[in-house]
């Protein structure tokens, strides 16, 4: 799948002054440091810098040191008479090389003294101004300081090293720097701290549960105990707890995929038949000429996929190639529909666009097809006025009659699919679980505790005789949930995950 454009567009309803505006250019931030091994593998406590921000020239930069020669190379990098300012609070900081005493910069310095910081050691932050030539001399002055750039994320990393962060925490702060709408953002800055309570009470009741299971296998072991209705009591509790917590975790998998949508986009497929007009639609709602539009039909072959901000909401809306087959239909424009249904088959919206009026919908008449979310009824501009009933929008991409609404209507549909994030929750929300699953890891692994209990509560069935296996099928549920937030296994995430940092976080 071809991304033409990696700007994010926000699609506007038609106004007398802009139709759209780029919404933010690539988030990747260049790098400053070539290095890119794995900052995780061999974590060692000497002192770390990096640039921090973006590459000069900006107004302002700043500089990042970690480790236990931050502070003494502040003071290397200042006069005689310059105090090292009190945690926390801003200081005017004068910059000199520490050898050729060549001044740097007039700026701003910052302590954080660990384990009150970021990374849980000392850091020192220099905010300077931002052209190369401020920042190159800032940099090799750090570095004539005998100090080591830092790998991507190992600011991150020391962090998580040093159990300021969980693993949970780490891919919520990732999901931050690497948001591109408001509803990634405030989803990444909602599943950090909150969601890390819920599994951990999740894993802390399944611990609970091992423990009381543990101890009837103890209990019916030991022959000299005679009395086994306490035993059956503890595990008729047991159960009990089990079954509202894998309910818990059900409610959780039914929740329609609305994190992994918000973070991956939710993918948009715009099809129909050869010169409905799906092209010059994607045209005009990323707000240029992404696709080639032309009056012969079979057109478009390649699936041609836009970025838009709908409603805060990352879409990646895709044209595809008009559907139709027979002998006069080549090889390549062939091949172009293949590559279109298997688009529209893993779409989470079909959109589909109907050329002049209903007749030539690819269903019929009716119009009536289950996986179709919109409809299109596109070409108004060659219709009469209200031919065709209210069962899709009516627009033109000649005159852009329509269009505002076709875009507010979508919109919906989308906003519809992931729900409500970060709003006030209104009678719609009422009793809708906060999402807590936003990456496909984490449902692997709820999936994975979620049967383990399924298969407990076949065991507890069979009482005491199976307790043993019952008790092995929590410590299976536990240990799932406790890899989501990072309290078991987590070596091999980290080490992708850190790779996807920036250096200087
Ligand atoms: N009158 C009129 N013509 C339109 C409108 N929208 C598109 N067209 C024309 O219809 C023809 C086909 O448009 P495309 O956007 O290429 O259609 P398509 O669905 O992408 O076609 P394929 O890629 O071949 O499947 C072009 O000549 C367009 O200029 C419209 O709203 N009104
Ligand atoms: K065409
Ligand atoms: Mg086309």
């Amino acid at each position: 799948m071809a991304f033409t454009t990696m700007a994010l567009v926000t699609p506007r309803i038609m106004t007398k002054t802009s139709f759209a505006r780029i919404l933010a250019s690539s988030p990747q931030l260049r790098l400053y440091s070539s290095s890119s091994s794995s900052a995780t593998a061999d974590f060692e406590d000497d002192t770390i810098y990096a640039l921090s921000t973006s590459s000069p020239p900006s107004a302002l930069a700043i500089v990042r040191l970690s480790g236990p020669e931050s502070i003494p190379t502040l003071e290397k990098l200042t006069s005689t008479d310059f105090k090292v300012p009190a945690p926390r609070k801003m200081s005017l900081a004068k910059l000199f090389h520490p050898i050729t005493k060549q001044p740097l910069d007039e700026g701003m310095a910052v302590i954080f003294k660990g384990p009150r910081s970021f990374t849980g050691e000392d850091v020192v932050e220099f905010h300077i101004h931002g052209s190369r030539g401020v920042v190159d001399g800032v940099i090799e002055a750090v570095s004539d300081s005998g100090l080591r750039a830092a790998e991507r994320g190992e600011f991150t990393s020391r962090a998580f090293q040093n159990d300021k962060l969980s693993l949970l925490e780490v891919e919520s702060l990732h999901s931050l720097l690497t948001s591109q709408t408001s509803t990634q953002r405030v989803l990444a800055l909602s599943t950090s701290s909150k969601v890390v309570e819920i599994y951990d009470s999740w894993r802390e009741t399944l611990i609970k549960a091992m423990s009381h299971t543990e101890a009837i296998i103890d209990f019916s072991s030991d022959s000299d105990n005679t009395d086994l209705q306490q035993p059956e009591l503890i595990y008729g509790g047991v159960l009990n707890n089990v079954i509202e917590l894998r309910k818990k975790m059900e409610s959780h998998l039914h929740d329609g995929y609305k994190g992994e949508l918000i973070t991956n986009g939710v993918k948009v497929c715009l099809t129909g038949l050869p010169n409905a007009g799906k092209s010059s639609i994607i045209n005009i709602l990323a707000s240029r000429d992404v696709s080639i539009v032309s009056s012969t039909p079979g057109t478009t072959r390649d699936v041609v996929t836009v970025q838009l901000d709908l409603g805060g909401v990352l879409c990646l809306v895709s044209d595809t190639a008009g559907l139709r087959e027979g002998e006069d239909v080549g090889e390549v424009e062939s091949e172009g529909v293949k590559r279109a249904l298997r688009v529209r088959e893993e779409a989470d919206i079909v959109v589909e666009v109907v050329g002049l009026d209903g007749r030539d919908s690819i269903h019929g008449d009716d119009g009536e097809d289950d996986d179709v979310d919109l409809r299109v009824f596109n070409k108004a501009d060659l219709r009469e006025k209200d031919e065709l009933g209210s069962s899709g929008i009516s627009i033109s991409c000649v005159n852009g009659d329509g269009v505002d609404k076709l875009i507010r209507k979508l919109t919906e549909v989308v906003k519809d699919r992931v729900g409500n994030v970060g709003g006030e929750k209104s009678e719609k929300d009422e009793g809708s679980e906060d999402i807590i699953i936003t990456k496909r890891r984490h449902r692997e692994h709820v999936e994975a505790a979620y049967e383990a209990l399924c298969r407990f509560e076949t065991l507890a069935i069979e009482g005491e005789a199976a307790v043993d296996l019952a008790s092995e099928e929590l410590r299976v549920a536990s240990v799932e949930i406790g890899r989501i937030v990072g309290r078991v296994d987590v070596e091999d995430v980290l080490d992708s995950l850190f790779n996807d940092f920036c250096v200087g976080k």
